[in-house]
């Protein structure tokens, strides 16, 4: 990765060819069998089942921007095109401060029009929520993105503020993403298309959770992009842009022509894998064989026919 994200520096997964094309099985690292089924069944839809219709053939999205400094934060979002940026704070080892000085650097090389929406990955106490959004809401936040881990305190936080509130890691990582509803959790759902289990299961969440949705990806190459962007295409309703610009953390990627946005929009289509690429990034023997038993067990867990075909 050109930068670190989500406490990585190195992306790896699995791509599996079938007769529909391609998937991407990416599941990060410290994910057990059980969850990574469903990143797995994400993978198998792609390869074997393909996407529904889209009813749109471009996809606004955001700038993703890492814990970074301001400096840096400002340059990464004029280099974006985008006109919607997502700010990572609350990493860990960093302070409010820190946070802040991003934001306002984002608001700075956005302009008055552009839309900010910070991520908190679930760190921030209900106290401590409150206080932070409040004073970020000063560069006018479009929403705040999972700002405390359980229902129950986003539901209090909700209460609080009036910055709209999104669910992320309550919708991708819960046993039952419909609870966020009940709970009145939040005013807009993230969609992940691997944690949900794929296209149509991430379809179904949006159905059911009856909030307005935003597709987000989970940093993969530009095949596990091809199934957030098949998502983003065939939802009713697409109210913000997406975080599918993640093509912009990665040095590299699999196919000749990767999915990055052109001003602010990714066209909906799916690129195929490079043979001189995949032989670039192909993994070590030792790492191969890891992932190959991430595969055989999460498939076993899965009551599907076995992944077969090339898997690299
Ligand atoms: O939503 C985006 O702008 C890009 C994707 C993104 O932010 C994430 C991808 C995967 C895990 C997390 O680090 C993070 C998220 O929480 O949404
Ligand atoms: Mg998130």
């Amino acid at each position: 990765m050109r930068t670190r994200f989500r406490g990585i520096t190195r992306r790896e997964g699995v791509l599996i060819c079938g007769p529909a094309g391609w998937g991407e099985f990416s599941p990060f690292a410290e994910y057990g069998p059980r969850e990574c089924a469903r990143w797995l069944a994400a993978a198998r839809e792609a390869a074997y089942d393909g996407w529904p219709a889209p009813v749109r053939d471009s996809i606004p999205v955001n700038v993703t921007i890492p814990a970074v400094g301001p400096e840096r934060a400002a340059e990464l979002t004029r280099a974006s095109g985008c006109r919607t940026a997502k700010v990572k704070v609350a990493e860990r080892g960093q302070s409010d401060a820190d946070d802040i000085a991003r934001v306002e650097a984002v608001r700075d090389a956005l302009g008055p029009d552009g839309r900010i929406r910070v991520d908190v990955n679930g760190a921030w106490d209900v106290d401590h929520a409150a206080r932070m959004i409040r004073t970020l809401g000063r560069f006018d936040l479009e929403y705040v993105e999972q700002p405390c881990a359980t229902l129950e305190e986003l539901a209090r936080v909700r209460r609080l503020v009036d910055v709209p509130v999104a669910a992320d890691e309550s919708i991708r990582r819960a046993e039952d993403p419909l609870k966020v509803r009940a709970a009145e959790a939040a005013d807009i759902a993230v969609l992940k298309v691997q944690p949900l289990g794929g296209v149509r299961a991430a379809l179904r969440v949006a159905e059911q959770a009856g909030l307005p949705v935003v597709v987000s990806s989970a940093v993969e190459t530009s095949v596990g992009l091809a199934a957030g962007l098949a998502l983003a295409a065939a939802l009713p309703e697409l109210p913000y842009a997406c975080g599918l610009a993640t093509m912009a953390l990665l040095e590299g990627d699999v196919t000749a022509d990767p999915l990055v946005p052109v001003d602010g929009e990714i066209p909906v289509r799916r690129p195929e894998p490079d043979p001189a690429e995949l032989d670039r990034h192909e993994a070590d023997a030792a790492t191969g064989a890891a992932w190959r038993r991430r595969v055989a067990d999460a498939q076993a867990l899965m009551d599907a026919p076995p992944v077969i075909g090339v898997v690299r």
